[in-house]
């Protein structure tokens, strides 16, 4: 039986769940179940603190995990991100209040409060910079308000939490973030199980980033629709009853989808629709 460590709360617990889901897999129906057994997927979930996934993984006691990019470095545990999944996206960064500091040059000798002590210890000392960092458990923007750093070192999404607290951010961003599926460092590379969990997420992603197209256009077109849908192979083309038209059916990026449909429309395509995509392997 696989066995897959899941965030139990926070940014990546419910997008986690939702995707586990999608992708047809049992999930818990109350938030403080801790653990539960997929029988017909031979898969066993446990709901973890996300900051320590990386470290039930890296142990080998658990095979797989779903955590922060962000989390697994911080943990400094031996595991390895194997699937980005493209939700809880984040920057991490400096902030301060304006005029505090510009760049990472003005931290030396500078307190940093944070939640990530392990990648902003690294970071500094990767540039040389001599700062104390304290580490606290969360809400860090108020760290600077109550006296306990000059500067923090925080997620950053939209930006609110900086703004609701008179902070900017300031100097290159330290990392970018996003949910990652990760194994231990050294596991064995190509287990069929893990393969096919992975395939599995892989079609929910493919399912959320491309639509089905279909449309008919005349065969004197048909090497200029194709060159703006090739699809992923190569796109399926029918013949229709009325002679000289073919059907045409191709998958598409959904976020250029509208600008195709205008573009197969400037040369002649009719009857263009698209349709969701639910589930796929590819
Ligand atoms: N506002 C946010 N937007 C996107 N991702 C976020 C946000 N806040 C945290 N994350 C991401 O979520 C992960 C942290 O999860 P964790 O559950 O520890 O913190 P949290 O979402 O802030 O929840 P908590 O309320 O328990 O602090 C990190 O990978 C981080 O990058
Ligand atoms: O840029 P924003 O969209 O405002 O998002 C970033 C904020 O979200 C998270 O905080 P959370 O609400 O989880 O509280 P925490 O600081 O206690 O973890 C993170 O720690 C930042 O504070
Ligand atoms: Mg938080």
């Amino acid at each position: 039986m696989l066995r897959i460590a899941v965030p139990n709360k926070g940014s990546l617990s419910g997008p986690a769940a939702e995707m586990l889901h999608e992708a047809g897999y049992q999930q818990r129906r109350e938030s403080k179940e801790l653990r539960i057994v997929d029988p017909e997927n031979e898969v066993e979930f446990f709901y973890l603190r996300p900051r320590d996934i990386a470290i039930y993984v890296s142990s080998g006691k658990l095979d797989i995990g779903i955590t922060g990019r962000d989390l697994l470095i911080d943990s400094g545990a031996s595991a390895e991100t194997i699937l980005p999944l493209g939700f809880a996206r984040s920057t991490f960064r400096f902030a301060g209040k304006p005029g505090t500091a510009a760049g990472i040059a003005d931290l030396a000798g500078k307190t940093v409060a944070t939640s990530y002590e392990g990648i902003v210890a690294k970071h500094l000392a990767d540039n040389g910079i001599d700062a104390s960092v304290v580490h606290l458990d969360g809400a860090v923007e108020t760290a600077i308000e109550l006296g306990v750093a000059e500067v923090i070192a925080d997620v950053v999404e939209t930006g609110t939490s900086l703004r609701n607290a008179g902070l900017e951010v300031f100097g290159d961003p330290i990392m970018k973030s996003e949910a990652v599926v990760i194994r231990r460092v050294g596991a064995e590379a190509d287990e069929p199980k893990v393969q096919q969990f992975l395939r599995r997420l892989q079609g929910v992603l493919v399912a959320r980033t491309y639509v089905m197209m279909d449309y008919d256009c005349r065969v004197e077109q048909l090497e200029k629709a194709v060159a703006l849908t090739p699809g992923l192979e190569s796109p399926t083309v029918s013949p229709l009853h009325n002679e000289g038209w073919v059907a045409v059916r191709a998958m598409v990026p959904s976020k250029e989808a509208q600008r195709i449909m205008d573009d197969l429309y400037d040369i002649g395509a009719r009857a263009i629709l698209t349709t969701a995509i639910h589930a796929c392997r590819l």
